[in-house]
């Protein structure tokens, strides 16, 4: 089995969520669910062909008949450390079952072509043969401009080491930091097929990181995503934030206890030569954040809760002040049936609208995604304090991973990204990104494209059923896995790692693709790249030239040369400012 996509239980949603063995209750959930997403299925459509050939699709409010409305959101801003918390509703997220297509044939997709992510090719390189990579992220400073560093461009990945035997399934309670490295200034069609990347081995020594954990029970430890910032751009201080993870298992690998997921602040340098990039530090580990049951659901509530994914950013609208996003789950006991109607949002009088007790008696309230914000209480982004979560997606899904703020045009967009199978009975999506935009960093946030939340899709039949696995049911797409964990950068690129295609596991970088952003829309840019896929982890800094150090600007000054990338013009790539 090892080199096939096992299925994903149609209840996972855990910090170890997948490794706990479902009860018989969740059995029977999951049977509930499936026939009320088949009822769904079943509801009147019109037969709507994807908006081929559109840029922008825009929001349609007219809707789609036999689907309700999306909610209205009023596109206004709150005071950050408010208490409104933007919701992503049934309705919502319905439109993205209301824009799909019902009548492609079986195993292709369904979605709308300009929100969907061309396919993989099965052929694909892999970064390195050492390594099993997936989650990754890049040098930004403050705004979320990435940097390279003295000539070279740094990656910060997701690895569990190949040669220790595990498989790509066994990642996550092994997941370490790695680091990769190469030559910034090359365009992606002079590289290697595989990106060309260096692996420069792990960014935290051995064992500092179980230091967040002394004193508690714990029997596997792992480094889960995860933002490195560049403290000062002239500098070369780098603050590391990721989830430290410990699991708590017996001897039957079953764990005894909720994992511990803590939000984790470790500060180090960054050094270059001509040959290489290493790190010193990393090895003291400050906690910031563990759920509260407050704001956030903890493991007193849910062993199954979700806590982590930390990105910082600084609000040009109140410079000085630090925010942090993260992946979180409304706070409360789970189990407890309390979706409201503005959960579901519905407008008044809507034929197709959901009563609150239909959602409830499907089991929909098991799925409370929430999108966190906390403040930085001081400058060294050490001290931390929850405030209110930006989104919430009760009833609708239950995660909504690796937030990151992204401000362009003066508008504030939060995207994250989600899985097929973390959605609430009755409601459907596929893997991939989801966009909402605001008007400041606290909004009634709107979901982008039909008001769907939809912006970046794998190439998945909504028609088939969530959670089947390719190999056992040969109607879903070869391609519904192909990639996930996103991450927007700069001028609309998006990178991510390859899962699944066509039965071949990844756990590499994906071809880099191009976003259009426009108000409240997107569309991937089909003219970028091979038929809108870039190079394989393609991941260009666009903010190169100011940092370089004193040792390299001496030796440019001397014309010196040192390669293509001393020039300060490193990384003039057009296309990638924002
Ligand atoms: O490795 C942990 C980090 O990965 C993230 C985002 O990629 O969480 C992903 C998540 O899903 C993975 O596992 C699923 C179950 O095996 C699988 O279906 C999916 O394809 C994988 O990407 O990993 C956890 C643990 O399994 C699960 O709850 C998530 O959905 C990120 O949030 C973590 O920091």
């Amino acid at each position: 089995m090892a080199n096939i996509r096992r299925k994903k239980p149609i209840f996972t949603m855990a910090v170890a969520g997948s490794l706990i063995a479902a009860t018989a209750a969740q059995t029977a959930f999951a049977q509930t669910q499936n026939a009320q997403q088949e009822a769904l299925r079943v509801a009147p459509h019109p037969g709507m062909m994807p908006h081929a050939g559109r840029m922008f699709p825009g929001t349609s409010l007219t809707g789609v008949p036999g689907f309700p409305l999306p909610t209205i959101h009023t596109q206004q801003a709150y005071a950050p450390d408010g208490d409104f918390t933007a919701r992503w509703t049934r309705a919502d997220a319905l439109q993205i079952k209301a824009h799909s297509n019902p009548s492609v044939s079986a195993g292709q997709n369904s979605l709308p072509s300009q929100l969907i992510m061309p396919g993989i090719p099965a052929d694909f390189p892999t970064i390195n043969p050492d390594v099993w990579v997936w989650d990754t992220w890049t040098l930004i400073d403050k705004h979320a401009d990435q940097f390279s560093y003295n000539g070279w461009e740094v990656i910060f990945c997701l690895t569990a080491d190949k040669n220790a035997g595990y498989g790509f399934d066994d990642r996550h309670t092994h997941a370490r930091i790695g680091f990769f490295y190469r030559r910034a200034g090359i365009r992606a069609d002079q590289r290697p097929a595989n990106g060309g990347w260096i692996y420069g081995g792990l960014l935290i020594p051995e064992g500092a990181q179980e230091q967040v954990f002394k004193g508690t029970a714990y029997t596997i430890t792992a480094e889960w995503s995860g933002s490195m910032r560049l403290l000062d751009p002239r500098d070369n201080k780098v603050s590391l934030f990721y989830t430290d993870m410990a699991f708590n298992r017996d001897a039957s690998g079953q764990d005894i206890t909720p994992a511990q997921a803590v939000i984790t602040q470790s500060l180090g340098q960054i050094h270059a030569d001509f040959n290489h990039v290493w790190f010193t530090g990393f090895t003291t580990h400050t906690p910031l954040l563990r759920p509260d049951g407050v704001l956030y659901q903890n493991g007193a509530q849910n062993p199954y809760y979700n806590f982590r994914d930390p990105f910082t950013f600084e609000d040009p609208n109140h410079p000085g002040v630090n925010y942090m996003v993260f992946e979180g789950n409304t706070a409360g006991q789970r189990g407890v049936a309390n979706c409201t109607a503005e959960d579901l949002g519905y407008r008044p009088n809507d034929p197709h609208a959901e009563t609150v007790q239909q959602v409830l008696d499907s089991g929909a309230y098991y799925q409370k995604a929430a999108i966190g914000l906390a403040v930085a209480e001081d400058s060294s982004l050490s001290k931390w304090k929850f405030l209110t979560p930006l989104i919430s997606a009760n009833c609708v899904n239950d995660q909504t991973e690796r937030p990151q703020m992204y401000i362009k045009n003066g508008k504030y967009y939060i995207f994250t990204i989600s899985h097929r199978t973390t959605y609430a009975a009755g409601v459907d999506g596929p893997d991939g990104v989801y966009g909402f935009v605001g008007n400041g960093i606290r909004s009634d946030f709107q979901p982008m494209n039909y008001g769907s939340g939809l912006v970046l899709g794998n190439p998945t039949d909504l028609n088939q059923a969530a959670g089947t696995d390719y190999d056992a049911n040969p109607q879903q797409n070869p391609r519904a896995f192909q990639s996930y964990s996103h991450y927007v950068m700069p001028g609309g690129l998006v990178e991510s790692f390859i899962d699944t295609v066509e039965n071949r596991r990844g756990g590499t970088l994906s071809p880099t693709v191009k976003l259009g952003i426009h108000a409240d829309a997107s569309a991937v840019d089909l003219r970028y790249g091979n038929g809108g896929l870039g190079g394989y982890g393609d991941i260009p800094a666009n903010r190169a030239d100011t940092n370089v150090s004193a040792f390299i600007q001496d030796l440019i000054s001397q014309n010196v040369s040192i390669g293509p990338n001393t020039t300060g013009q490193v990384n003039a790539f057009v296309n990638t400012n924002k």
